[in-house]
């Protein structure tokens, strides 16, 4: 249990240590005291020549905390369950996984090799944080980046690029790619991973050392704040320690082990560096090593460090459990600093506030300026208003080419008669909508609809002039050309529309003046949209929304008695029968035909040995020398002459089944496609869209709510967890597979390299 003051006072770096699990453990050798943080060591010398029987004695070390035989939920719990806040909240931190080789470090820092339940803390961290990302999203905005890196010697080897030449000494070459969703960011975990450096004849013993960083954002979500938090977790995988030579790093090579020592003890080195604090060799150290150095500055005294050390207790490894104990307590000894969140500004928001700043500014300048000659707005009489008023309804309708204002209230009297008709345009516009979408469906009435468009626009350009434009504005005379209401549309209803439509019409013919008066469309500022809401209108037909899916709308085409499906679907499934049963007698004579053929052979055979018969008997021979028929030879000849013209016969009635069977399989096919062609006519008729994008739509659907990982795979996952966990299974369980797939890969193809060199 953490005393109450440690509770309280964040510590920023923190040692665990994980003990890999084995038959021989020796627990004299080390020992767990009952905190569940204090190991004892056995002193190596105990086991010295000449020293049986001594009393033993042990060092002592001290940790956060020690896990055996623990589940990885445990050991992520306990490692990063104060952390992912911090993080979010702009302090950048770095899970580090050390240990010897084979010792899980592997397992615990990713464990993307285990089942799901047993996934380690990188997959672990991405869904917490897009849990929390959820959680938050009212307050603030998180933008989530992720990169993964192995360094080796001096090299870093960027493992989300897509090039193949991925090694690089530039830090600002590495890929950084935001993800939106925590399936996305497993994927590009996996991936990556499968691109990692694996020990000669192995697939899960990595060659070096992995880094796997989420870089997170944290924005207000108040759009007008402009500070932002920038954090780095980095999730370290060190390469495993080890002897050269040593059982446990059979499969690496002398490059691997070396490498890996090296890193830990310039890793070792460094952070005694930051317990002395100077930051010149703190500069000169950090260039030794690539891994020390990317990860910069979140490995310092003001930024979190959550160490996993793994550690074998038999005493042959009990050499390099000393050393990885001694680490720990090295890294132990940093003193705590207060940590520093990465706060900025966001420069964008800043100078969009900035701006609109300006504009303001601008606005209450121009206004001030405006109200400097406000003495002849306050006294504009009754007859200015209706001058002006008249002013800019003739300079709408193309009767005055210039409108000239002389003050403010001038200018703001002809923008209110331009607001007034826009606003009222737009009622119009509204209300014609509203009807065309009520009626939609109707075919009768899009037709009625289009045409009526048609005629009363061009009707309208035809007759109305100012006066009418005029009467739009006020009492608003209606003239709509007489047409032929269709019979599903009640007399009053159609009145409405006509009348709609008139105005409308009006409206075209304004604005198809405005448009041509080119060098006016400026001033006429809203009126400038009037094309488009014509435009509009004309494709009422487009409006209705509500598209049913495939099978909904399949269902309604053959209720619907007007396109005979009945009658087709009969027609259909009585050509399927014929042309089933003429594919059935097709392949009877085709049987048929190779039992001829057979006999044919037989027959051909028999005549070849009663040839052979009659060669080697004198007695064929007539008395000239000249050889005659046997009577068995005529009977074989006769017989093969026979089978030959059945052969002939049954060839005539294959070709003969077979164009009977082609023409009533193309009647069935002829038939359906006559279907189809009446259910497009039906969906383009009801929905406006045609059978393919209807199905597309329905497929959408149907994969949409399956959920499209699910409909790839097949294991059987526990039907009693909930949704959200099978998925997240099956897409782990295919990810996993998808990367063992492609380590084996790349491991053939390294082995084919070598064999070229
Ligand atoms: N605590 C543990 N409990 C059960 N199995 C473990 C434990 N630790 C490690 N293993 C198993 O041991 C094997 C080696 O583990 P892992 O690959 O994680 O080691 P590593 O330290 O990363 O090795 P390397 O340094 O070679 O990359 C794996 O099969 C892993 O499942």
């Amino acid at each position: 249990m953490e005393s109450k003051t440690e509770m309280t006072r964040f510590k920023n770096a923190k040692v665990y240590y994980r003990i890999f699990p084995m038959l021989n453990m020796r627990w004299d050798h080390v020992k767990i005291l009952e905190d569940v943080k204090t190991l004892y060591v056995r002193y190596i010398q105990d086991f010295g020549t000449g020293r049986d029987g001594v009393v033993p004695s042990y060092w002592r070390f001290t940790t956060d905390g020690v896990f055996y035989n623990e589940s990885q939920l445990a050991v992520y719990n306990g490692v990063t369950r104060d952390i992912l806040d911090k993080v979010i909240d702009g302090c950048s931190a770095i899970i580090l996984s050390f240990g010897q080789s084979g010792s899980g470090k592997s397992l615990t820092a990713s464990g993307l090799r285990n089942c799901y339940k047993d996934r380690g803390i990188a997959p672990r961290v991405i869904s917490d944080l897009f849990l929390k990302k959820e959680v938050l999203k009212n307050q603030i905005r998180l933008c989530v980046q992720l990169s993964y890196v192995e360094t080796k010697h001096t090299y870093l080897k960027d493992l989300l690029s897509e090039d193949s030449d991925t090694f690089t000494r530039s830090f600002r070459e590495i890929t950084l790619q935001k993800v939106k969703s925590a399936d996305e960011a497993l994927t590009l975990l996996f991936r990556a991973e499968s691109k990692r450096e694996f020990a000669a004849n192995s697939t899960t013993s990595h060659g070096a050392n992995g880094i796997f960083t989420i870089t997170v954002t944290a924005k207000p979500a108040n759009t007008t704040d402009p500070m932002k938090k920038t954090s780095k977790l980095h999730v370290v995988d060190l390469g495993g320690v080890d002897s050269y030579g040593n059982a446990t790093s059979i499969n690496k090579n002398i490059s691997q082990v070396g490498n890996a020592n090296v890193a830990k003890t310039q890793l070792e080195q460094f952070i005694l560096t930051l317990i002395q604090n100077r930051p010149d060799c703190i500069l000169v150290k950090q260039r030794l090593n690539p891994l020390i150095q990317y990860l910069g500055d979140s490995l310092s005294a003001h930024s979190i460090l959550r160490c996993v050390g793994h550690i074998r207790v038999d005493l042959p490894n009990l050499y390099i459990t000393l050393s990885l104990l001694a680490f720990g307590q090295c890294i132990r000894g940093l003193k705590p600093k207060r940590l520093q969140p990465n706060i900025s500004k966001n420069e964008e928001i800043e100078i969009k506030l900035l701006k609109n700043q300006i504009v303001g500014m601008r606005k209450e300048n121009d206004l001030n300026a405006m109200l400097n000659c406000g003495d002849l707005a306050s006294n504009i009489t009754q007859d200015r208003v209706l001058q002006m008023q008249n002013i800019a309804k003739e300079y709408l309708t193309d009767i005055t080419n210039e409108l000239v204002v002389l003050n403010v209230s001038d200018a703001r009297t002809v923008l209110k008669v331009f607001k007034d008709l826009y606003n009222k345009l737009e009622m119009d516009k509204e209300e014609c909508v509203k009807i065309a979408h009520d009626d939609g469906y109707q075919e009768g009435f899009t037709t009625a609809i289009n045409t009526e468009i048609t005629r009363s626009t061009t009707k309208s350009k035809e007759s109305i002039g100012v006066g009418k434009l005029k009467s739009s504005h006020g009492n608003v005379s209606l003239k709509g050309s007489p047409k032929k209401a269709p019979s599903n549309i009640s007399k009053n209803a159609l009145g409405e529309k006509r009348n709609t439509l008139t105005k409308r019409s009006k409206t075209s013919s304004l604005s198809l003046k405005k448009s041509s008066t080119g060098k006016k469309k400026s001033n006429a500022g809203s009126l400038h949209d009037l094309p488009l809401h014509l435009a509009e209108l004309g494709e009422v037909k487009d409006l209705p929304k509500n598209v049913p899916n495939y099978a909904k709308a399949w269902a309604l085409f053959i209720n619907d008695n007007s396109y005979n499906y009945a009658k087709l679907e009969e027609e259909r499934i009585a050509s399927e029968t014929e042309a089933k049963e003429l594919q059935l007698e097709y392949y009877h004579a085709i049987r048929q035909l190779h039992k001829c053929h057979e006999t044919v052979d037989l027959r051909k055979n028999e005549l070849r040995k009663a040839e052979m018969r009659r060669l080697f008997d004198p007695q064929t021979c007539d008395e000239d020398g000249k050889a005659f028929l046997s009577a068995a030879e005529t009977e074989c000849l006769d017989n093969c002459n026979h089978a030959q013209q059945e052969l002939i016969a049954e060839q005539e009635h294959v070709l003969k089944k077979q164009t009977e069977f082609i023409l009533a399989l193309e009647q069935t096919q002829s038939i359906k496609k006559d279907i189809i062609d009446k259910f497009d006519d039906f969906c383009k008729k009801h929905y406006h869209i045609s059978v393919p994008d209807l199905h597309a739509t329905s497929q959408l659907h149907v994969v949409y709510e399956s959920g499209a990982i699910s409909a790839l795979l097949d294991e059987e996952v526990g039907e009693t967890l909930p949704d959200d966990e099978v998925h997240n299974i099956k897409l782990y369980r295919q990810l996993q597979r998808l990367m063992k797939e492609q380590i084996l890969k790349e491991i053939k193809l390294t082995k084919r390299r070598k064999r070229w060199t």
